[in-house]
């Protein structure tokens, strides 16, 4: 299966440290992909070099000199995941084409849409017993580096070696009322997910990530849940359809 591990979730190395156990763990029972963000990172980076920070459509608008950054600050987090995960080589989208792209929308700059997922890499590693920790870099047509939102570069991910996938984030799940988390939704349709959308109950960052999920069923995993990555527990919880919200076509 796939994690997507999401930047607001590693709100502490010892709680980053006790996913990547939870992760580690999983192993005994199926072979794992982990795709993940850094949002947070790339803002702090971003910041302290006096760069500013634009979202348009819950994607940051990447400049040249900002996609440096993003790029740097993706890297170290990349190593530092794949080190907690142990048995784990962390890899870009550079790294042999695995994740190639075009670009999204010009005026966003550097940002990019998947196209192209080199499964062949992921289950070579995935055979020599390593799990596979990858940034959401992207290579672009001219050979440089875009920027992908990390729940895309995941979804993508998982359609690719159609195998299923979990959202972890900073919520129990998606709220039909949000923020109470007493009105989490155990199980949320694809017509569901439009209409939360239009009528902005689903918004901010759930929305790529609901449609990454889509997405991903659309290419071919078997689910997609988005859970909580906030305690320990909670993904096994997740796998075993006992917490998150399950999107169904
Ligand atoms: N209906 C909803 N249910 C839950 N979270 C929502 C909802 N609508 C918007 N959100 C927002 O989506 C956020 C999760 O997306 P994001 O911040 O991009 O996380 P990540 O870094 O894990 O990708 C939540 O923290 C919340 O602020
Ligand atoms: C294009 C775009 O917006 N890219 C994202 C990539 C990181 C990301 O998606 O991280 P999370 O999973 O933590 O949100 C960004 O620059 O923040």
């Amino acid at each position: 299966m796939i994690v997507k591990y999401g930047g607001n979730a590693m709100k502490s190395l010892d709680l980053r440290r006790a996913v990547a156990a939870e992760i580690a763990a999983l192993r005994a029972e199926q072979t794992v992909v982990v795709v993940h963000g850094g949002g947070p990172v790339i803002e702090r980076e971003l910041a302290a070099r006096g760069i500013p920070s634009e979202f348009r459509g819950g994607l940051r608008v990447t400049t040249p000199d900002a996609m440096d950054v993003v790029e740097m600050a993706l890297c170290q987090l990349n190593k530092q995941l794949s080190q907690d995960v142990g048995h784990a080589v962390g890899l870009m989208g550079r790294d042999s084409d695995l994740l190639r792209a075009e670009v999204f929308d010009p005026t966003l700059g550097r940002v990019g849409r998947v196209t192209d997922v080199n499964a062949d890499v992921l289950r070579a590693l995935l055979g020599a017993g390593l799990t596979p920790v990858v940034g959401c870099i992207a290579v672009g047509p001219d050979g440089d580096a875009l920027n992908v939102n990390a729940d895309t570069a995941a979804g993508a991910v998982a359609g690719a070696l159609n195998e299923g996938i979990v959202f972890l984030t900073d919520v129990d799940g998606v709220y039909r009322n949000f923020p109470d988390p007493q009105s989490r939704a155990a199980h949320l349709t694809r017509a569901e997910v439009e209409g939360g959308i239009l009528d902005g109950w689903i918004a901010g960052g759930m929305i790529p990530k609901v449609r990454a999920a889509l997405d991903a069923l659309d290419r071919g995993a078997p689910f997609a849940v988005i859970a909580s990555g906030m305690h320990a527990g909670a993904l096994s919880a997740a796998v075993r359809g006992e917490a998150g919200t399950r999107i169904t076509p």
